[in-house]
């Protein structure tokens, strides 16, 4: 695919919107007071419940973050406000409360996810709890809990109730020694953060769930998000979102990243939609369970002279944060989505070009 770095037009563009299981059993299934797993040896099962023509009954864990709320609305729009219930640990604010059905969740308390998918008749689950690159490497321990026994969790509720379940990878899933313009979907992963050690987890368990018991897996590595309306949850990435922001509130930006540190983005409509595009393709046309998709690739130097084209007072100063820079440093600088474009016909309609005018940074009312 032809990597991108044309940002002038993307820029206008987002600036203008500113059981159990305790008889027999053949998944992995915890049985309260027993034994945390009983799986037989022929194990076997495959995930599609409900009929084609039914609509999904979904589940979005960690919803209340950068992207849940943008994911529930898109869901809604398509298979009915009642079919997506959005969750997690925090207050909803009153716009995502009023706007269709949410529950608490905690991803670490197994018993109360599986009673929120067995009272619901959950068929798709959308994982997206997780600590971010930057906040996870303030909280280790926190991180590798949420993100890493949090989402053996989800397998294993996913696993029993036969559910499709979608758990978002990253860029972040890649290290130092992998290569990085571009970066493939097959290449050596060793990264150096817990919340890429976490991924590469999450990756491999999924499929390995897939390949063992048939859980219909499916998994995209997302590369940095951009958003209008939503807060970037404390990843390496959150500049390029901070930047519009701080472009319109104050005409000052202060970047935590070198000016020349090129990391692969993307606009979250693109996200989405690709979201729910590889969770409604045939299952025989994954011929993997892991994919990358991509869409543009720029530095905040590039970012900053786009903005500054909208913005031409905006000031931009940079003051690096080692640990993000070292983080970046290791990520790849261009993603190779090719296989997502071949199997199941990924196409992102948003490059920096694209995304004219100052519309789309422009946070709405309910923003906060
Ligand atoms: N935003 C990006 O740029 C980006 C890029 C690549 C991948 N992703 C992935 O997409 C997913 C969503 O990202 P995001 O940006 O919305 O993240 P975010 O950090 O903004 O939100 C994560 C949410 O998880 C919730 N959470 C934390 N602990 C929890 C627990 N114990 N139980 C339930 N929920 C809990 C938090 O309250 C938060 O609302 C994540 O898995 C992330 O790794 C995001
Ligand atoms: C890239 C992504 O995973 C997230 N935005 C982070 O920077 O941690």
């Amino acid at each position: 695919m032809p990597i991108v770095r044309n940002v002038s037009r993307a820029v206008s563009q987002l600036l203008q919107s500113s059981a159990c299981g305790c008889g027999v059993s053949i998944v992995p299934v915890r049985c309260i007071g027993i034994s945390p797993r009983q799986v037989a040896s022929d194990a076997s099962f495959h995930s599609v419940s409900f009929s084609e023509s039914d609509h999904p009954r979904v589940l979005i864990t960690g919803g209340l973050g950068q992207l849940g709320v943008g994911l529930a609305k898109l869901l809604r729009k398509r298979f009915g406000k009642n079919n997506v219930i959005l969750s997690d640990i925090r207050k909803p604010a009153d716009h995502v409360f009023y706007s269709g059905p949410f529950i608490y969740s905690d991803i670490l308390d197994y018993k109360n996810l599986r009673e929120i998918v067995v009272n619901n008749r959950i068929t798709w689950l959308f994982h997206y709890s997780a600590l971010l690159s930057a906040v996870g490497e303030a909280n280790v321990p926190l991180a590798r809990a949420v993100n890493i026994t949090g989402l053996h969790n989800v397998l294993d509720i996913a696993a029993e109730h036969n559910l499709r379940l979608f758990v978002p990878s990253t860029i972040g899933a890649f290290g130092p020694t992998s290569p990085r313009d571009p970066t493939p979907d097959l290449c050596i992963q060793r990264p150096r953060t817990i919340y890429g050690v976490s991924k590469v987890h999450a990756e491999l368990m999924g499929e390995y769930y897939h390949y063992r018991y048939g859980l219909d897996f499916r998994c995209l590595r997302y590369p940095g998000i951009i958003s209008a309306d939503s807060q970037p949850g404390g990843g390496t990435t959150d500049y390029a979102v901070q930047i519009f922001h701080d472009a319109i509130k104050t005409g000052k930006f202060e970047c935590n990243l070198k000016p020349d540190t090129r990391l692969p983005m993307m606009y979250i409509d693109d996200c989405l939609k690709a979201t729910l595009e590889v969770m409604e393709a045939p299952a025989e046309a994954l011929s993997m369970r892991t994919y990358n998709i991509s869409a543009m690739s720029f530095t905040p130097e590039e970012l900053a002279q786009e903005v500054q084209k909208h913005v031409p007072e905006l000031q931009v100063t940079y003051n690096v944060d080692a640990v993000r820079q070292a983080i970046a440093d290791s990520w790849p600088m261009n993603f190779d989505d090719s296989n997502a474009r071949r199997d199941w016909g990924w196409k992102h309609d948003y490059d920096l070009p694209e995304l004219r005018g100052f519309q789309r940074l422009k946070p709405s009312p309910s923003y906060s």
